[in-house]
């Protein structure tokens, strides 16, 4: 068993990717030979330079892309059917930090989709809030106007809208960007627990560090597929390099996870 997967049952594979191309333009692919699969409980990592298609494969999840090729399978069904189970946390907050919104309404924003547009939000959607808020730390911030909270709040702010839904899958578009090292530890260890409940995750990120101490599984990628299987397996200095193409500097930079995995003790997963 590989060292960061959580003490629950998975129930089964919640995502496939059977040789997948997407494109943006319906003519043209933007990354493609995707082969991939991830169950209930495990977390994958997308890792690749920019511009090598991990936003793009979190938009086929979401059918936000054309697929040109291949089977997407999310929860059992194509992946526009499959919306209302996944949790999407964005690279960029898209929520104007001038706007006169609490954190608190930014959170509730993730329950529309279930609150259609006419109903007014019930005892329900606000207990789900506040699981939501306490879950990434933020209780006590509620009520404050979304745009005073620093960056690393108004991120996990983000992550709460995206679990406020009660999601089987939560995609993660590079959620370390701008975080300083108390909110990275924060975050790792919500998504830690996450795993625990059985939540599938699948994030794309640069960081090493993260795929190494929450991630079950990784895809390298560089526009189309260059490994994917168990952190520990494709993890490699081999393998980083490869997808990376890169100088002796910044091999080093990113292999200093590889060469320090620090895996989690099972017991920090509970
Ligand atoms: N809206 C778009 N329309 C057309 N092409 C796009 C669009 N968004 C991305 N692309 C192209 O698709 C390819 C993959 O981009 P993508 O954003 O998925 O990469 P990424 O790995 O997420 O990069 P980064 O780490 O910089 O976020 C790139 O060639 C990019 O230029």
């Amino acid at each position: 068993m590989d060292p960061a997967s959580p003490p629950v049952q998975a129930t089964g594979r919640i995502v496939n990717f059977d040789d997948v191309a997407l494109s943006y333009d319906g003519t043209n692919p933007a990354s493609w030979q995707l082969n991939f699969e991830l169950a209930a409980g495990d977390a994958l990592a997308l890792i690749g330079p920019n511009g090598a298609g991990k936003s793009t494969i979190l938009k086929g999840l979401l059918g936000l892309v054309t697929k040109l090729s291949g089977t997407i399978e999310v929860l059992g069904t194509v992946p526009r059917r499959a919306a209302a189970g996944i949790g999407y946390m964005p690279q960029h907050s898209d929520t104007d930090p001038e706007f006169p919104i609490t954190l608190r309404q930014v959170v509730l924003m993730g329950r529309f989709r279930r609150l259609g547009v006419l109903r007014w939000p019930g005892r329900g959607d606000r207990a789900a809030v506040d699981r939501a808020l306490e879950r990434v730390g933020l209780a006590d911030r509620a009520n404050v106007r979304f745009g005073d909270l620093s960056g690393g709040q108004q991120q996990r702010g983000l992550l709460a809208r995206a679990l406020v839904s009660e999601p089987k899958l939560l995609l993660l578009d590079e959620p370390f960007n701008g975080l300083d090292t108390q909110n990275r530890q924060a975050l790792m260890r919500t998504l830690r627990e996450l795993r625990a409940d059985g939540i599938g995750i699948i994030v794309s990120t640069h960081d090493l560090e993260l795929a190494t101490q929450v991630c079950s599984h990784a895809l390298l990628m560089n526009r189309e597929q260059v490994a994917y299987g168990k952190v520990a397996e494709v993890l490699t200095s081999e393998w980083v390099s490869e997808t990376f193409g890169e100088s002796d500097d910044h091999h080093d930079t990113h292999c200093d996870h590889l060469a320090h995995p620090h895996p989690l003790p099972e017991e920090s997963l509970r």
